[in-house]
């Protein structure tokens, strides 16, 4: 079996590793695909991180707990969710079952025939890309402790939280 495993990844954090270490541990699985969606979308507070950074993330972060895993990048279709799949099967490479919680990808994917599960949800009040680029926003070191220790160092490294910061004023999530 081969599953797919979807989300934004703004940023990677430790419940997308605990959810995919969970996929790697159902029968008959070996491998993972990584499925990256809004890949087109960028410096935004909702999609701070280019696709590229985030592909860089995802590997830090699975490479330092030694999973077997593949990368794909998905744009939106915007309001034509009915073709998103097809847009899905032409990035990504061969799979037999996708893992979303979120209820609009469930959606727009129950019009096809692909079998689509959920995964167990860890800490979620804390583990979310939006509590995550808030304490960001907010400069508070909070978010450390909620991201992988290669993730961290990725973020630092590119200046990630001062582009979040910004991106939070400029779209008025936040004071300056
Ligand atoms: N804390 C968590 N535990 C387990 N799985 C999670 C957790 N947070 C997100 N996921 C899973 O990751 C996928 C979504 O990835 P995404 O990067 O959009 O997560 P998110 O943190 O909820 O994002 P955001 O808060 O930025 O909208 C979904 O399948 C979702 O169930
Ligand atoms: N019409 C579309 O473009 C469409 C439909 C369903 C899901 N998606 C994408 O799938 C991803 C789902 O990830 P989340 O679990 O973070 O919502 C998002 O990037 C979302 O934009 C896109």
């Amino acid at each position: 079996m081969r599953p797919l495993f979807i989300g934004r990844f703004q940023p990677v954090h430790l419940g997308h590793l605990s959810a995919i270490e969970w996929v790697l541990k159902q029968d008959g699985v070996d491998r993972v695909i990584v499925g990256i969606g809004s890949s087109n979308q960028s410096f935004t507070f909702k999609n701070p991180f280019t696709a590229g950074e985030r592909i860089d993330m995802l590997t830090e972060a699975l490479d330092s707990i030694n999973v077997k895993y593949s990368i794909c990048t998905i744009p939106d279709t915007g309001g034509l969710a009915s073709i998103w799949f097809s847009y899905v099967r032409n990035y990504c490479p061969s799979f037999d079952l996708i893992y979303s919680n979120d209820e609009f990808t469930r959606l727009a994917l129950s019009y096809w025939k692909i079998p689509v599960f959920n995964t167990p949800l860890f800490n979620k009040e804390k583990l979310s890309g939006t509590n995550i680029r808030l304490l960001m926003a907010l400069g508070k070191k909070e978010w450390t402790s909620l991201v992988p220790e290669p993730v961290r160092e990725f973020i630092e490294r590119i200046n990630g939280v001062e582009r979040v910061r910004k991106l939070a004023v400029i779209e008025g999530v936040v004071k300056e």
